[in-house]
């Protein structure tokens, strides 16, 4: 798979301080890659090295193949930032803002309006275009500058915790825009952010960073499962013998529980009284409903619970 951002041996340091400390990160082409961590973790400031805006005390970054210490300006121009908060002309409006970046992109004058307008529509303002954007709301300034990001047709594009202040339904819509852009157009996300919920929803990977270190990568199911084993699915229920057709019918719980420790993917088994706990590599919970009930009981419960990005946090955290 192409990659298109590449970090080896990364760190940068502030007097004695460390900020980022041997960073290694690769992200694919198209991928939508969440750098997960606290307040001060070091994601900021690696941005700002992948962008070229501060140089690191050692070890190299490529982006787009590009070096961000040796070409800076060429690294800008495929690449679309947009920071925690963005900047505009208050005076102009949201379409006249676009048209501007556009023009300071060497973007002729009719192709800038006609992809602004585009845009505008992508993001969901085309009804606030021309309004001023000094009069546009916290979320409206958001995706705009998105689309102030992608006027210039960038190949990668990185956000720097881009939904604080936006109400949920507006974060719900940005979300789904990111995700979009990068299926629809392929391109590469790069999505810095501490809140668990919103990289779980968007990202393919993730990235956990505290105090300068990236502690572990991978997909979600991949990063719990080194967690908690193998086991990140853990499936609990009641069973009750079914008397319709005579007791006579119900296995007894010993062989139950053999059969569903026999079901693929299936861990470990533990009954207690009438309820039992099931820990799997991967859900199988309409498979012990069929044993549960081919064995001659009724569920009188049944929950399963998958490990999430918070229970990885919290356990490193740990
Ligand atoms: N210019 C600077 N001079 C000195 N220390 C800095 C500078 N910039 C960042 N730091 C320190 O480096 C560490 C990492 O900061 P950074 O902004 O990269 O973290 P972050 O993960 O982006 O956090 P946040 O989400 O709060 O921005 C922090 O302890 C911060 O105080």
């Amino acid at each position: 798979m192409e990659k298109i951002i590449e970090v080896e041996g990364l760190t940068k340091k502030y007097g004695d301080y460390t900020a980022v400390d041997n960073l290694n990160l690769s992200i694919a082409k198209g991928e939508v890659f969440g750098l997960l961590g606290p307040n001060g973790a070091g994601k900021s400031t690696t941005i700002l090295m992948l962008l070229g805006l501060t140089e690191p005390n050692s070890g190299r970054a490529k982006v787009c193949g590009i070096d961000p210490v040796q070409s800076p300006i060429s690294v800008k121009k495929k690449v679309g930032y947009l920071p925690e908060d963005v900047g505009f002309y208050e005076d102009l409006t949201g379409f006249d803002n676009l048209v501007y970046t556009a023009r300071l992109n060497n973007i002729p004058q009719d192709q800038a309006e006609q992809k602004a307008n585009e845009l505008l529509e992508k993001i969901g303002l085309g009804k606030e275009k021309f309004k001023k954007t000094g009069k546009y709301s916290r979320g409206m300034r958001q995706r705009l500058g998105l689309a102030d990001v992608l006027i210039k047709n960038p190949e990668v594009i990185i956000l720097d915790e881009p939904t604080l202040g936006i109400d949920p339904t507006g974060v719900k819509a940005f979300l789904q825009l990111i995700v979009k852009l990068s299926r629809e157009d392929g391109i590469t996300v790069l999505f810095s952010s501490h809140l668990l919920h919103q990289v779980q929803q968007v990202c393919d990977r993730v990235g956990i960073f505290v105090e300068g270190k990236l502690l572990a990568q991978g997909n979600i199911k991949d990063l719990s499962a080194q967690l908690f084993s193998t086991n990140s699915f853990v499936v609990q229920g009641g069973i009750k013998p079914l008397k319709l057709n005579g007791s006579e019918n119900t296995v007894p719980v010993e062989k139950l529980s053999d059969r569903l420790k026999a079901i693929p993917g299936v861990a470990q088994v533990s009954f207690d009284d009438q309820k039992f706990e099931i820990q799997a590599e991967q859900d199988v919970t309409h498979m012990v409903s069929q044993a549960i009930v081919q064995a001659g009981y009724g569920l009188t419960f049944l929950s399963k619970k998958e490990f999430g990005l918070d229970d990885i946090y919290s356990r490193y955290f740990q």
